[in-house]
């Protein structure tokens, strides 16, 4: 388990987490939403070590984070960041196999050739393999940074938006492939997303950021109400359930009111009609 203990997070005069205390069950797709500059990205290059916490403690199983034993720490994580650009020249089963640097020599090993292979197999894109990755379109980019951070073979797998570039099937494909993995290989993983059907279709439980506090958790079906959608984003929503009873947000748009009719259509509906009466209302 990733257990978090009374964070507190710093940048410059910023403060972006504040006391915060959680954890994370392997097995289980976590995600957290949140509003833009809320700190998630920070949160989780925290718990990677790339930003020290003020205070606080970040725990795996037996294992605490200490800046002193960083590569030790982040050989467990697999990390896809939010930053999607690949300007180097190399080809894409290239950038997959950097996944596993510590394992690279001068002499390819086989198996991690093939295991490379396989991860983009798996997500629809051997194809690109010898492509060079300066050449690819920004949603290819995301799925090879996938791809990589899949070969490094994670127990805490972290994903910071990992979605947003993909068109709808490449996000069901990852999100699919995710989820099934996180539950047959018990990865503790993390995501940050920001479409809120997206994250109430995938995550097992749901960590809402807002001014350095986690101010609500849970499984989505338990947490996502009109209210939360108010006080997170200060925006107006409706709920329903689909057919599998998983939350289904329709925002409301802000300032859509009815126009008032012209005179002349205002006599047309009230003689003729009252369902224009209801529409207009
Ligand atoms: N290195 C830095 N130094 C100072 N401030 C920073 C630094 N990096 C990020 N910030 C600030 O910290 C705040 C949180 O940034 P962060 O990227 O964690 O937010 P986020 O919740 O991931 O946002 P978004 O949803 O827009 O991606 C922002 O106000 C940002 O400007």
């Amino acid at each position: 388990m990733l257990q978090v203990n009374n964070l507190n997070v710093s940048l410059d005069t910023l403060i972006l987490a504040k006391n915060m205390s959680f954890s994370l069950q392997p097995g289980k797709v976590n995600v957290i939403i949140g509003p833009n500059g809320t700190g998630k990205s920070t949160l989780l290059k925290t718990l990677f070590g790339d930003i020290q916490a003020k205070s606080g403690d970040i725990s795996f199983f037996d294992e605490t984070l200490h800046p002193k034993q960083l590569s030790h720490w982040r050989k467990q994580f697999g990390y896809m960041p939010q930053d999607i650009r690949l300007d180097v020249e190399l080809s894409v089963l290239e950038v997959v196999l950097l996944g596993q640097l510590d394992a690279l020599s001068l002499r390819l090993d086989d198996s991690l050739i093939e295991q490379a292979l396989s991860a983009l197999e798996t997500i629809g894109l051997l194809h690109l393999a010898n492509r060079s990755v300066n050449k690819l379109s920004g949603g290819q980019c995301q799925m090879i940074l996938f791809a990589q951070a899949l070969m490094r073979n994670p127990k805490i797998l972290m994903l910071d938006e990992p979605v947003s570039a993909l068109d709808l099937h490449f996000q069901h494909v990852l999100l699919d492939h995710l989820d099934q993995q996180t539950k047959q290989q018990g990865w503790v993983t993390l995501m940050v997303l920001h479409d809120l059907n997206l994250a109430a279709q995938y995550a097992d439980n749901l960590l809402v950021l807002k001014e350095g506090h986690v101010v609500e958790s849970g499984h989505p079906s338990d947490i996502l109400t009109p209210q939360l959608v108010e006080q997170v984003y200060g925006v107006k929503a409706e709920i329903s359930k689909d057919s599998q009873g998983i939350p289904f947000v329709r925002t409301i748009r802000q300032g859509k009111q009815a126009q008032p009719l012209s005179a002349e259509s205002q006599q047309h509906t009230s003689s003729n009609s009252s369902k224009g009466v209801e529409r207009a209302l």
